[in-house]
Protein backbone atom coordinates (compact mmCIF):
# COMPACT_ATOMS: atom_id res chain seq x y z
CA UNK A 1 0.00 0.00 0.00
CA UNK A 2 1.42 3.59 -0.60
CA UNK A 3 2.02 5.60 2.16
CA UNK A 4 -0.80 8.08 3.18
CA UNK A 5 0.56 12.05 3.09
CA UNK A 6 -1.62 14.60 4.74
CA UNK A 7 0.65 17.79 3.14
CA UNK A 8 0.37 21.18 4.06
CA UNK A 9 1.99 24.27 1.67
CA UNK A 10 1.89 27.22 3.43
CA UNK A 11 3.17 29.08 0.43
CA UNK A 12 4.45 32.99 1.06
CA UNK A 13 2.36 33.01 4.41
CA UNK A 14 3.79 32.54 7.64
CA UNK A 15 6.34 34.65 10.41
CA UNK A 16 7.76 32.74 13.02
CA UNK A 17 5.05 33.66 15.33
CA UNK A 18 2.70 31.48 12.97
CA UNK A 19 5.04 28.53 13.88
CA UNK A 20 2.69 27.58 17.02
CA UNK A 21 0.21 26.53 14.64
CA UNK A 22 2.51 24.25 13.33
CA UNK A 23 2.89 22.82 16.90
CA UNK A 24 -0.83 22.57 17.22
CA UNK A 25 -1.12 20.49 13.95
CA UNK A 26 1.61 18.30 15.74
CA UNK A 27 -0.22 17.95 18.74
CA UNK A 28 -3.71 16.58 16.81
CA UNK A 29 -2.07 14.46 14.68
CA UNK A 30 -0.29 12.08 17.33
CA UNK A 31 -0.74 8.27 16.77
CA UNK A 32 -2.95 8.99 13.47
CA UNK A 33 -2.29 6.60 10.96
CA UNK A 34 -1.22 8.63 8.09
CA UNK A 35 2.35 10.93 7.47
CA UNK A 36 1.82 14.86 8.24
CA UNK A 37 4.44 17.35 6.44
CA UNK A 38 4.00 21.06 6.16
CA UNK A 39 6.00 22.81 3.54
CA UNK A 40 6.81 26.21 4.73
CA UNK A 41 8.81 29.38 3.18
CA UNK A 42 12.07 28.69 3.70
CA UNK A 43 12.22 31.70 6.78
CA UNK A 44 10.56 29.76 8.67
CA UNK A 45 12.19 26.07 8.34
CA UNK A 46 15.29 26.49 10.59
CA UNK A 47 13.13 27.98 13.11
CA UNK A 48 10.38 25.45 13.28
CA UNK A 49 13.59 22.55 13.36
CA UNK A 50 13.98 23.97 16.98
CA UNK A 51 10.47 22.91 17.71
CA UNK A 52 10.06 20.10 19.67
CA UNK A 53 7.64 18.94 17.39
CA UNK A 54 7.59 14.81 17.47
CA UNK A 55 4.94 13.72 14.38
CA UNK A 56 5.10 16.64 11.70
CA UNK A 57 7.96 16.86 9.01
CA UNK A 58 8.80 19.83 7.80
CA UNK A 59 9.46 20.66 3.56
CA UNK A 60 10.50 23.78 1.26
CA UNK A 61 8.16 24.67 -1.87
CA UNK A 62 11.13 24.93 -4.18
CA UNK A 63 14.76 24.24 -5.27
CA UNK A 64 16.95 25.40 -7.33
CA UNK A 65 18.97 22.40 -9.70
CA UNK A 66 22.30 23.31 -8.18
CA UNK A 67 24.06 23.08 -5.06
CA UNK A 68 25.06 26.52 -4.71
CA UNK A 69 26.44 29.59 -6.68
CA UNK A 70 25.35 32.68 -8.21
CA UNK A 71 21.66 32.39 -7.86
CA UNK A 72 20.73 35.61 -6.34
CA UNK A 73 17.34 35.03 -4.34
CA UNK A 74 17.53 31.17 -4.91
CA UNK A 75 17.82 28.64 -2.66
CA UNK A 76 19.44 24.54 -2.97
CA UNK A 77 17.86 21.22 -1.92
CA UNK A 78 21.25 21.11 0.29
CA UNK A 79 20.11 24.29 2.28
CA UNK A 80 16.47 22.96 2.75
CA UNK A 81 18.20 20.27 4.30
CA UNK A 82 20.51 21.68 6.32
CA UNK A 83 17.74 24.05 7.78
CA UNK A 84 15.95 20.98 8.50
CA UNK A 85 13.53 20.15 5.81
CA UNK A 86 12.79 16.57 4.36
CA UNK A 87 10.88 17.15 1.82
CA UNK A 88 10.27 19.62 -0.90
CA UNK A 89 7.89 21.02 -3.77
CA UNK A 90 9.01 20.69 -7.02
CA UNK A 91 6.76 21.88 -9.92
CA UNK A 92 4.08 23.77 -8.35
CA UNK A 93 1.68 25.68 -11.14
CA UNK A 94 2.40 28.56 -9.15
CA UNK A 95 6.09 28.41 -9.84
CA UNK A 96 5.46 26.72 -13.16
CA UNK A 97 3.09 30.13 -14.14
CA UNK A 98 5.13 32.59 -12.11
CA UNK A 99 8.27 31.89 -12.91
CA UNK A 100 8.40 30.34 -15.76
CA UNK A 101 9.54 27.02 -15.07
CA UNK A 102 9.37 23.78 -17.69
CA UNK A 103 9.36 20.32 -17.46
CA UNK A 104 12.90 20.02 -17.93
CA UNK A 105 13.23 22.98 -14.85
CA UNK A 106 10.97 20.82 -12.48
CA UNK A 107 12.87 17.39 -13.93
CA UNK A 108 16.61 19.21 -12.69
CA UNK A 109 14.88 20.21 -8.95
CA UNK A 110 13.43 16.71 -8.50
CA UNK A 111 16.89 15.39 -8.82
CA UNK A 112 18.47 18.15 -6.86
CA UNK A 113 15.95 17.25 -4.18
CA UNK A 114 16.98 13.36 -4.28
CA UNK A 115 21.04 14.67 -4.07
CA UNK A 116 20.15 16.60 -1.06
CA UNK A 117 18.06 13.55 0.40
CA UNK A 118 14.91 14.93 0.42
CA UNK A 119 11.99 13.75 -0.94
CA UNK A 120 10.33 15.32 -3.97
CA UNK A 121 6.62 16.25 -3.80
CA UNK A 122 5.92 16.69 -7.66
CA UNK A 123 3.40 18.43 -8.87
CA UNK A 124 1.26 18.27 -11.93
CA UNK A 125 -1.80 19.56 -13.18
CA UNK A 126 -4.30 20.75 -15.71
CA UNK A 127 -5.47 24.40 -16.86
CA UNK A 128 -9.33 24.77 -17.19
CA UNK A 129 -8.67 25.53 -20.87
CA UNK A 130 -6.67 22.53 -21.36
CA UNK A 131 -9.53 20.66 -19.64
CA UNK A 132 -12.22 21.65 -21.48
CA UNK A 133 -10.62 20.89 -24.53
CA UNK A 134 -10.26 17.41 -23.48
CA UNK A 135 -6.51 17.00 -22.83
CA UNK A 136 -6.42 16.89 -19.51
CA UNK A 137 -5.07 12.98 -19.23
CA UNK A 138 -2.14 13.42 -21.82
CA UNK A 139 -1.74 17.23 -20.88
CA UNK A 140 -0.62 14.95 -17.17
CA UNK A 141 0.82 12.45 -19.34
CA UNK A 142 3.23 14.64 -20.95
CA UNK A 143 4.23 16.15 -17.69
CA UNK A 144 4.72 13.36 -15.82
CA UNK A 145 7.30 11.49 -18.59
CA UNK A 146 8.69 15.30 -18.94
CA UNK A 147 9.42 16.09 -14.73
CA UNK A 148 9.69 12.94 -13.41
CA UNK A 149 13.23 11.62 -13.57
CA UNK A 150 14.33 8.26 -13.83
CA UNK A 151 15.39 6.78 -10.68
CA UNK A 152 12.04 7.87 -8.74
CA UNK A 153 10.80 5.24 -6.45
CA UNK A 154 7.91 5.41 -3.74
CA UNK A 155 11.05 6.43 -1.48
CA UNK A 156 12.11 9.54 -3.31
CA UNK A 157 9.38 10.95 -4.72
CA UNK A 158 5.34 11.36 -4.16
CA UNK A 159 3.46 12.90 -7.17
CA UNK A 160 0.85 15.69 -6.39
CA UNK A 161 -2.38 15.82 -8.73
CA UNK A 162 -3.74 19.65 -8.54
CA UNK A 163 -6.04 20.91 -10.95
CA UNK A 164 -4.34 24.10 -11.40
CA UNK A 165 -8.22 25.27 -12.05
CA UNK A 166 -8.93 23.61 -8.49
CA UNK A 167 -6.58 25.91 -6.48
CA UNK A 168 -7.36 28.28 -4.05
CA UNK A 169 -10.62 29.00 -6.29
CA UNK A 170 -12.90 26.60 -3.85
CA UNK A 171 -13.90 24.48 -7.06
CA UNK A 172 -12.52 21.36 -5.55
CA UNK A 173 -12.36 18.54 -8.51
CA UNK A 174 -15.18 16.20 -8.04
CA UNK A 175 -14.72 12.76 -6.82
CA UNK A 176 -15.57 11.60 -10.43
CA UNK A 177 -13.01 13.89 -12.02
CA UNK A 178 -10.28 13.04 -9.10
CA UNK A 179 -10.54 8.92 -9.81
CA UNK A 180 -10.28 9.17 -13.30
CA UNK A 181 -6.94 11.02 -13.12
CA UNK A 182 -5.51 9.06 -10.21
CA UNK A 183 -6.27 5.46 -12.22
CA UNK A 184 -4.58 7.17 -14.94
CA UNK A 185 -1.64 8.11 -12.61
CA UNK A 186 -1.22 4.63 -10.91
CA UNK A 187 -1.13 3.26 -14.75
CA UNK A 188 2.20 5.54 -14.92
CA UNK A 189 4.22 5.22 -11.89
CA UNK A 190 4.99 2.64 -9.26
CA UNK A 191 1.86 0.72 -7.43
CA UNK A 192 3.76 1.94 -4.19
CA UNK A 193 4.27 5.58 -4.90
CA UNK A 194 2.10 8.16 -3.22
CA UNK A 195 -0.55 9.97 -5.28
CA UNK A 196 -1.72 12.90 -3.69
CA UNK A 197 -5.06 15.37 -4.57
CA UNK A 198 -4.64 19.45 -4.32
CA UNK A 199 -7.04 22.19 -5.28
CA UNK A 200 -9.43 23.42 -2.30
CA UNK A 201 -9.32 20.64 -0.10
CA UNK A 202 -11.35 21.44 2.96
CA UNK A 203 -12.54 19.12 6.24
CA UNK A 204 -15.70 19.01 4.50
CA UNK A 205 -14.76 17.27 1.22
CA UNK A 206 -11.81 15.19 2.45
CA UNK A 207 -13.14 12.38 3.23
CA UNK A 208 -15.05 12.22 0.24
CA UNK A 209 -11.66 12.16 -1.45
CA UNK A 210 -9.96 10.18 0.62
CA UNK A 211 -12.45 7.33 -0.02
CA UNK A 212 -11.12 7.35 -3.58
CA UNK A 213 -8.99 4.11 -4.38
CA UNK A 214 -5.73 5.71 -5.83
CA UNK A 215 -6.32 8.94 -3.66
CA UNK A 216 -3.15 8.76 -0.87
CA UNK A 217 -3.61 11.62 1.21
CA UNK A 218 -3.90 15.74 0.01
CA UNK A 219 -1.33 18.57 -0.88
CA UNK A 220 -3.24 21.47 0.79
CA UNK A 221 -3.32 25.29 0.72
CA UNK A 222 -5.17 27.69 2.46
CA UNK A 223 -6.74 24.67 4.96
CA UNK A 224 -3.30 23.84 5.89
CA UNK A 225 -2.36 27.83 7.54
CA UNK A 226 -3.93 26.60 10.51
CA UNK A 227 -4.84 23.64 12.74
CA UNK A 228 -8.08 23.75 13.25
CA UNK A 229 -8.72 23.49 9.39
CA UNK A 230 -6.00 21.34 9.10
CA UNK A 231 -6.14 18.73 11.66
CA UNK A 232 -9.55 17.31 10.68
CA UNK A 233 -8.10 16.59 7.07
CA UNK A 234 -5.42 14.65 8.57
CA UNK A 235 -7.72 12.71 10.26
CA UNK A 236 -10.18 12.06 7.46
CA UNK A 237 -7.17 10.65 5.71
CA UNK A 238 -6.08 8.62 8.86
CA UNK A 239 -9.78 6.92 9.14
CA UNK A 240 -10.06 6.50 5.28
O1 LIG B 1 -1.90 24.69 -4.36
C1 LIG B 1 -2.34 24.04 -3.43
C2 LIG B 1 -1.43 23.24 -2.57
O2 LIG B 1 -0.15 23.17 -3.11
C3 LIG B 1 -3.78 24.02 -3.11
O3 LIG B 1 -4.12 25.25 -2.55
P1 LIG B 1 -5.59 25.46 -1.92
O4 LIG B 1 -5.79 24.27 -0.98
O5 LIG B 1 -5.50 26.76 -1.20
O6 LIG B 1 -6.55 25.42 -3.04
Amino acid sequence: MPQKYAAGNWKMNGLVSDLTEVLEIDKGVQDLACNTVICLPATLIYAADGDPRQVVEIGGQYCHPSASGAHTGDISAEMLSEAGAAFVVTGHSERRTDHGETDADVRAQTEAAWRAGLVAILCIGETLAQREAGETLSVLAGQLKGSLPDGATPENTIIAYEPVWAIGTGKVATPEQVAEVHDALRAQVDPEMSLLYGGSVKAANAAELFALTNVDGALVGGASLKAVDFVPIARALAAS
